[in-house]
């Protein structure tokens, strides 16, 4: 060292040692930083069997939410750590650990960890969902919470639902005539997807093919952004430029699709004079446009998260809830019985208004929720200064998983009927009757709380239950012949759904 040092005093100007020291210091800095923040990281719970290079990977399955729960029930029931790659991550499991991240430390958990995939998708994160916590998330949530899903914009969008659940009635009335079998997970796939285009877009024709490619297109994200990724786990591996180009070549062409669609979408909006009434989202982004300083990528990005986070989500509950009901056929008489009496005599069509009662309904909602969270671990989140979370110091720049899955089905908070389908526990006086999905629960958290908490509950719980209600009223639901229940293997993805498509039979009801 001290030969180096001789040789640079000799030979480098005065510039270039000054330079060196400063990096010198900054790497010295960031070393004392890290090894800090690696004393830290030690102290808390986490599993024995941790590998060189790849740390606790090879312990994550493929049901990772399965998977990170039995591994917390051995070795972190509230907070554990693992290693997943180069990257600390924290697995919170208990209600009480949830509240601590989520509302006392709500501000220091609200960030995003930086994903390279995300980064080409989402125009450099430049979505609500995925941009870090800051000026420019603030901007993007309030266009979409003011614009998109307040309650009264989600209650000027109920003439195009009620529309589409005419739509899939027609349907339902042609296989219930032939007495065929129906793919209700297209079905609802295809009603959710919808019913946002009619929020988003509803001023353009209906085109044929859209909910093909729209299917497409976020089956493709989804593998994209599992959440266990290379790229995730290895960030400066994915920063390689070389491995950059393996990791993320179909990431790039991904977005060439999204780019000819979305920018078409765009282009049939721009420069049309339209009334408030009439404005879809499209017109509202270019209307806000230079007042919120978005560039035509931010308008992009924010559309891939309607059209993606407004569909998948809802249209996985809804197929949990047929799902459940079929399973539980208890639970699906219970409904029917509400449904059945609730609806304004003379019409032929379950409205709105006809919902304002029907607590079992509600009930089932509740509990599909409980049981199948669509966002298993929520998304990831990132803090952005150290806190104290059940008795450790959680260092700055860890990231955070919440096991939403493994909160729903604990037999500590939900007792030993946790794993069973029961919207009972919803109705009884007591805890869970009282319990809501807004944040508060933190027993109970489908679609997270604080900051970071999905804006889009109310349009998902409308549209949720005028189908579920419709269906249920007019038809009576079977398996098809020779199949004996409902398959309920499960695949995880950006969000966990069934594997298997919901084939049911719909047989007029006759006695309503
Ligand atoms: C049943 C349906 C839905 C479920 C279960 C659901 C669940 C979730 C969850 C778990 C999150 C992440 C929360 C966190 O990270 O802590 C989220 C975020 C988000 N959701 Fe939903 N969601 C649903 C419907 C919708 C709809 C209909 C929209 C919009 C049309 C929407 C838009 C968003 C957006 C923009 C975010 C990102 C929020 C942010 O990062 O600030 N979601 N959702």
């Amino acid at each position: 060292m001290a030969l180096v040092l001789a040789h640079l005093q000799e030979h480098a100007s005065p510039l270039a040692l000054s330079l060196l020291l400063v990096l010198f210091v900054i790497a010295v800095r960031l070393a004392t930083l890290r090894s800090r923040a690696e004393k830290l990281l030690n102290k808390l719970p986490s599993p024995p069997s941790r590998l060189p290079i790849i740390g606790h990977l090879h312990l994550v399955g493929a049901l990772p939410h399965v998977s990170l729960r039995n591994l917390a029930r051995r070795h972190g029931p509230d907070v554990m750590l693992l290693r997943l790659g180069a990257v600390p991550t924290l697995v919170v499991s208990s209600p009480a650990a949830a509240k601590t991240v989520l509302r006392t430390h709500d501000h220091v958990f609200a960030s995003r960890p930086h994903s390279a995939v995300g980064d080409i998708l989402f125009y450099g994160n430049t979505n609500v969902a995925f941009a870090p916590y800051g000026d420019y998330w603030r901007r993007t949530r309030k266009i979409a919470a003011i614009h998109l899903l307040t309650t009264s914009k989600v209650r000027s969008f109920r003439p195009a639902r009620e529309h589409e659940v005419r739509l899939v009635l027609a349907r339902m009335r042609d296989a219930a005539a032939a007495s065929t079998a129906v793919d209700l997970s297209e079905v609802l796939s295809n009603y959710s997807n919808d019913v946002v285009c009619q929020a988003v877009l509803g001023r353009l024709p209906r085109e044929e093919g859209r909910n093909k490619l729209f299917q497409e297109l976020f089956k493709t994200n989804s593998k994209l952004l599992s959440g266990f990724n290379l790229d995730d786990y290895f960030p400066s591996l994915a920063r390689l430029d070389m491995v950059r180009r393996v990791v993320c070549a179909k990431a790039v062409k991904q977005k060439k699709r999204w780019d000819e669609l979305l920018d078409d979408l765009i282009d049939k909006h721009a420069g049309q004079a339209v009334t408030e009434e009439e404005a879809d989202f499209i017109d509202v982004l270019l209307s806000v446009q230079d007042e919120y300083n978005l560039t035509r990528d931010n308008i992009k990005a924010i559309l891939i998260d309607m059209f993606e986070a407004g569909t998948d989500t809802t249209y996985i509950s809804l197929d949990y809830a047929m799902a459940e009901l079929v399973r539980n056929p208890h639970a699906m008489a219970k409904l029917q019985d509400e449904v059945r009496s609730c609806k304004t005599k003379g019409k032929e069509f379950v409205t709105e208004d006809d919902l304002s009662g029907t607590s079992y309904l509600s009930a089932v909602m509740r509990e599909t929720f409980r049981l199948h969270p669509s966002g298993s671990l929520l998304l990831p989140h990132f803090s952005t200064a150290d806190c104290d979370v059940e008795g450790y110091t959680i260092p700055s720049g860890t990231r955070l998983l919440i096991n939403a899955w493994a909160l729903g089905r604990d037999t500590t908070c939900w007792g030993e009927s946790a794993e069973e389908f029961m919207p009972e526990r919803f109705l009884d006086e007591g805890l869970e009757a009282a319990s809501d999905y807004q944040g508060n629960d933190f027993r109970f958290l489908p679609f997270g709380s604080g900051r970071r908490m999905c804006p889009g509950v109310t349009f998902a719980t409308v549209t949720f239950k005028l189908i579920v209600a419709n269906l249920i009223y007019h038809f009576n639901w079977e398996l098809p012949q020779g199949l004996p229940d409902v398959d309920m293997t499960e695949v995880f993805g950006m969000d966990v759904h069934r594997k298997e498509k919901l084939l049911l039979v719909p047989r007029v009801a006759q006695d309503i």
